[in-house]
């Protein structure tokens, strides 16, 4: 996977080529990045990349040559790497909220432009022009695209082959299957008198996957039944859901 990334601050992401599985997944060639600031795609002495907005109103707009001409180059770069059409994403709060799913199907690709805007976004020309796919990350205003790139391009990374130690915890994580995670314990198993339930020390695995099944339902009813809305469950979770709800204690 190449990330080409249109960024004003590039430093940025070194939050996450620097630390923990992205870091590796990095070092392993897994996959690529390369930033693209807009500033080296200027004509003019001060190297200007915004302006203000037609019509007045607050703040400034990104100028749209820096930041088509910075485009072109990362899909130039895109295609010498082998990916003919690279998705051009670009991350605002008028995008499409980003979910598990669509994070399993950019994982698919190849090849990703993200473009990151600042102050009030980019002229909508660049967006008509070269943007495939407009990606929110949530319903706030930050104040640049970047850190929803790289929660979007870490979401992404997790689910790479080989960036997981073992790829099985990359299916097993929570929403990979539509619903929230179960409860987790480590050492010790008597914390300050707060005990590890019996059945995670039972070795039975049927019964302890039975148990976290049982756990991850029962929590998504009570925090996020708008989850189980959207989600079939097979004969045994609908039962383990019913034993969850008649033993929960209001
Ligand atoms: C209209 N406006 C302020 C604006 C428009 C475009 C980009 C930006 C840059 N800031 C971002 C970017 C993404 C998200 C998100 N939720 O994914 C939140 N903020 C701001």
């Amino acid at each position: 996977m190449r990330f080409d990334v249109i960024t004003l601050f590039p430093e940025m992401f070194s939050a996450i080529t620097d630390f923990g599985i992205n870091r590796r997944a990095l070092e392993k060639d897994l996959y690529a990045l390369h930033c693209w600031n807009p500033r080296d795609f200027t004509a003019d002495n001060y190297r200007t990349i915004d302006d203000r907005p037609y019509g007045g109103g607050p703040g400034m707009v990104m100028l749209p040559e820096p930041l088509l001409a910075a485009i072109e180059a990362a899909k130039v770069a895109q295609n010498q790497a082998g990916n003919l059409a690279p998705k051009v994403i670009y991350l605002s709060p008028q995008g499409q909220p980003l979910d598990q799913a669509a994070v399993k199907q950019l994982s698919a690709c190849s090849g990703l432009v993200l473009l990151c805007g600042r102050y009030e976004g980019v002229d909508e020309r660049v967006i008509k022009h070269s943007v495939d796919v407009e990606v929110s990350i949530g319903d706030y205003v930050l104040s640049g695209g970047e850190l929803g790139a790289m929660v979007m391009m870490d979401s992404i990374i997790r689910q790479l082959p080989g960036a997981l130690n073992h790829n099985l915890s990359a299916q097993q994580d929570s929403f990979e299957d539509g619903l929230l995670d179960c409860p987790h314990y480590t050492r010790p198993e008597d914390y300050r008198g707060m005990t590890v339930p019996d059945v995670l020390l039972s070795g039975n695995h049927a019964e302890i996957r039975r148990w976290r099944l049982k756990q991850a339902l029962g929590r998504t009813w009570l925090r996020r039944p708008d989850l189980l809305d959207q989600r079939v469950l097979s004969k045994e979770e609908a039962r383990l859901l019913s034993d969850f709800k008649s033993e929960h204690i209001t």
